[in-house]
């Protein structure tokens, strides 16, 4: 689906697919590079990191496995509740496991915290994090993410997984949402 079906509701494209394409291929020399000869796993958060999972592991030209894991902490709105809850869990075992996280955005970084803490309960070798997107401005607690596509403004963004109420998942782009819509 073209991004001029959505163009009414963006104020703005912030990432464009090629854009988006080029950066996970710079990220993906960089994992291959640290992860040369292992199996990682490679865990995705549900639902918003389906695109850049796919993209990801795609361009990688490596031995992986995948994982996913749904939580949630949004809801329909547009802040972050701070709870965040476990909709599906992992299947695999992670004793030993060399995890990647694989999200789409880092906006308050209430969900990655939690989730971090939680894998690395369950005695994995490593956990690092991988993220197309960061709100810096919007930081509540502080993330160490390995490898990270893109800091964008504190604004609601839509596109290539990120959704609001569901929707725009499908844009190929990322875009700022035009606050009428949610407002
Ligand atoms: O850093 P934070 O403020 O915690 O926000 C980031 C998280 O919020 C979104 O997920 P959401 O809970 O909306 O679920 P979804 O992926 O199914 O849209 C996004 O995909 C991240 O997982
Ligand atoms: O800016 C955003 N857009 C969509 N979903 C999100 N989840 C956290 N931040 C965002
Ligand atoms: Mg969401």
């Amino acid at each position: 689906m073209d991004s001029h079906h959505f163009a009414g509701d963006l104020d703005e494209i912030l990432l464009t697919e090629e854009q988006i394409h080029t950066r996970l291929a710079e990220l993906a020399r960089q994992i291959e590079a640290d992860y040369a000869g292992e199996n990682v796993l490679l865990v995705g958060v549900l639902k918003g990191a389906v695109m850049v999972m796919a993209d990801l592991a795609r361009e990688l030209d490596m031995q992986v496995t995948m994982d996913w894991m749904a939580v949630s902490s949004y809801g329909s709105g547009t802040a972050s509740s701070g709870v965040v809850r476990i909709l599906k869990d992992l299947d695999s075992d992670l004793t030993g496991r060399k995890v990647l996280i694989v999200e789409d955005i880092i906006d308050s970084g209430l969900t990655l915290s939690w989730l971090i803490s939680n894998l690395k309960s369950r005695g994995p070798e490593s956990v690092e994090i991988c993220a197309l997107l960061r709100k810096p401005e919007a930081a509540r607690v502080d993330i160490d993410v390995k490898y990270l596509g893109f800091d964008i403004p504190n604004k609601f963004v839509v596109g290539y997984g990120l959704d609001f109420d569901e929707k725009y998942r499908n844009l190929r782009s990322v875009g700022i949402l035009a606050p009428r819509i949610y407002s």
